[in-house]
């Protein structure tokens, strides 16, 4: 960053009216350079603020912080300005999105446990069929009129504003970003110019976080309340069991409430759903007209995220007709349902990204019709993420799937035996498989004519994480490789 501006054109205030240039915005100490804003974070491990003295060491001109940081700094600051907010996570975002400055005409976010890349992916593509220049923003990083990689699902506002003004400048005028629970938590995208908010579910995940479903509940709802605007329109799946909550936050903020689902209160709403072996035939109805739409999608789930998306993209003011012309062309999003590989018997092998407790159960359910034959699973659990859905997600596949093989996902810093065990409590018919690549091999040498593999968990993911180190791993490629050794073709 080259540019400088006067701290009080971020919209802050220093203490003593302090009001230094400023040469760029940073919330790692070690990245600190001369006249940056250090902002010192509240974090899960430790406090920034812990970092005040090395900050200004490297020439931070300001510090931005909270009470608590306040107090760490004591006599850390030397000759730097103090900004010291209640938020100071929010502060900085704020502060950042002035600092870029452009961010395209037309945003929207969507929250939920379960299908946000869906959602964000199938938003874009549905901009893109019609002539919008589009991105989306999320775990798959940045896709569409542009593509680039994103360390988070919802990056940090620092780099989200960033990319959102380099985005606009280069001549995006769409973007449908995912907001993660964290994200919300985090403040990563307050100060984001949103038009319209989605909520896809509220299920279980990420209780190693926020500990309770109320507290969860509350970051998601955090979409709605905090950061879109009154004049935006809330986007409501309202099949949810919370998605009258959700919508009932949203109408007392003003927003508009546009509600999709099946149920008949729904503005954009399912009629019914027909499938086949490459998609499904699917019935909407929009403020009292139907429509009939083809979807290539395998999986009656990915028409809830449809029919969110086409709700969006009418809400950010694209015409409905126009928009229900285009879901036809509406492709897979990559590890989610995926057709990976055909077996010469003709059994099909899918790639999903399944990993919530909900997710599988809904993903194997999704597979049913689609499958005349049994539904082998290949799944296990990340380390370092909530303990409490291993079991749930052993359970959700005993109870939807004919043959359960349990194996690694990604351990991160865990016991691999040890995440195994806990899943197979709920389980113990499982086939209990390690190594990750071995068992998607026994799960595809198990399948006969007319059955199916789900392979479960890591989606579009190309590494495996174990205990720090990243190795190469992707799960179409390794039941292609499967399929081909056990059929013969290598
Ligand atoms: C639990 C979590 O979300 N942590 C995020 C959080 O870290 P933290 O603030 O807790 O970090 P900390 O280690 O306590 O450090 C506190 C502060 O000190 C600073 N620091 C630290 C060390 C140092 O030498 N100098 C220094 O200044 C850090 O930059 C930080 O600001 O803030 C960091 C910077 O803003 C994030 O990189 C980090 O994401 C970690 C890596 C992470 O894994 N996050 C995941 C769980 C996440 O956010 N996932 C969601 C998707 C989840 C889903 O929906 O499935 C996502 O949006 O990606
Ligand atoms: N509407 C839905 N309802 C229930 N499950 C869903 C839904 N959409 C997707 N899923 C399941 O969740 C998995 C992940 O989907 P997707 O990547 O779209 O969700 P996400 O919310 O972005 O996940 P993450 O929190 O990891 O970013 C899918 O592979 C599928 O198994
Ligand atoms: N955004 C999710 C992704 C989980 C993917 C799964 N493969 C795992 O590692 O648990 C998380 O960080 O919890
Ligand atoms: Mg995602």
């Amino acid at each position: 960053m080259t540019q400088a501006t006067k701290l009080s054109d971020l919209g802050l205030t220093a203490r003593a009216g302090a009001n230094p240039d400023i040469t760029g915005l940073c919330v790692d100490s070690r990245a600190v350079t001369k006249g940056v804003l250090f902002a010192a974070l509240p974090g899960s491990v430790i406090h920034g603020a812990e970092y005040i003295r090395a900050a200004v060491a490297r020439g931070a001109a300001a510090i931005l912080t909270d009470a608590e940081g306040a107090a760490i700094a004591r006599d850390d600051l030397g000759d730097a300005a103090l900004i010291v907010t209640e938020d100071a996570r929010q502060a900085l975002a704020y502060a950042a999105a002035l600092w870029s400055g452009a961010q395209p005409e037309t945003i929207v976010a969507v929250t939920g446990t379960n299908g946000k890349t869906s959602v964000a992916t199938f938003t874009r593509q549905i901009w893109m069929a019609l002539d919008h220049a589009a991105i989306n923003i999320g775990t798959t990083g940045v896709e569409g009129a542009w593509h680039a990689p994103c360390a988070h699902t919802t990056p940090e506002p620092i780099t989200l504003h960033r990319l959102l003004a380099d985005a606009s400048g280069g001549g995006i005028t769409h973007a449908a970003m995912e907001a993660s629970s964290h994200g919300l938590d985090q403040r990563r995208l307050d100060g984001v110019r949103l038009d319209a908010a989605g909520f896809t579910n509220f299920t279980q995940d990420h209780l190693d976080y926020h500990h309770s479903f109320d507290a969860y509940f509350d970051a998601k709802a955090g979409l709605f309340t905090r950061i879109l605007p009154e004049d935006g329109v809330a986007v409501v799946n309202i099949d949810d069991p919370r998605g009258e909550d959700m919508a009932a936050l949203a109408e007392d903020r003003g927003q508009d409430v546009l509600r999709v689902g099946r149920k008949g209160t729904a503005d954009l709403r399912i009629l019914g759903q027909r499938f086949d072996a490459t998609g499904q035939d699917v019935r909407i109805e929009w403020l009292g007209e139907a429509h009939q739409v083809r979807l290539a999608l395998i999986g009656g789930f990915q028409a809830d995220n449809v029919v969110l998306a086409a709700g969006l993209a009418i809400a950010g003011g694209d015409d409905p007709a126009r928009v229900f012309a285009v879901l036809p062309q509406l492709t897979g999003v990559r590890g989610r349902m995926e057709l990976a590989a055909t077996r010469a018997n003709g059994a099909s092998v899918f790639v999903d990204y399944a990993h919530t407790p909900d997710a599988l159960e809904t993903a194997l359910r999704a597979l049913r019709p689609h499958v005349m034959g049994r539904i082998v699973v290949v799944f296990g659990a990340g380390g370092d993420r909530d303990t409490t859905k291993r079991p749930l997600m052993g359970k959700a596949a005993a109870e939807h799937a004919d043959v359960l093989i349990v194996t690694d996902d990604n351990p991160r810093s865990e016991d691999p035996d040890a995440i195994r065990a806990a899943i197979m409590a709920a389980c113990p018919e499982a086939s209990n498989v390690g190594d990750r690549a071995e068992a998607i091999l026994r799960g595809v040498d198990s399948l006969g004519p007319g059955d199916a593999l789900l392979i479960a968990g890591k989606g579009h993911e190309s590494g495996q994480t174990i205990k720090g180190q990243v190795y190469p791993f992707d799960d179409v490629e390794q039941a292609s490789i499967a399929v081909a050794a056990l059929d013969g073709m290598i």
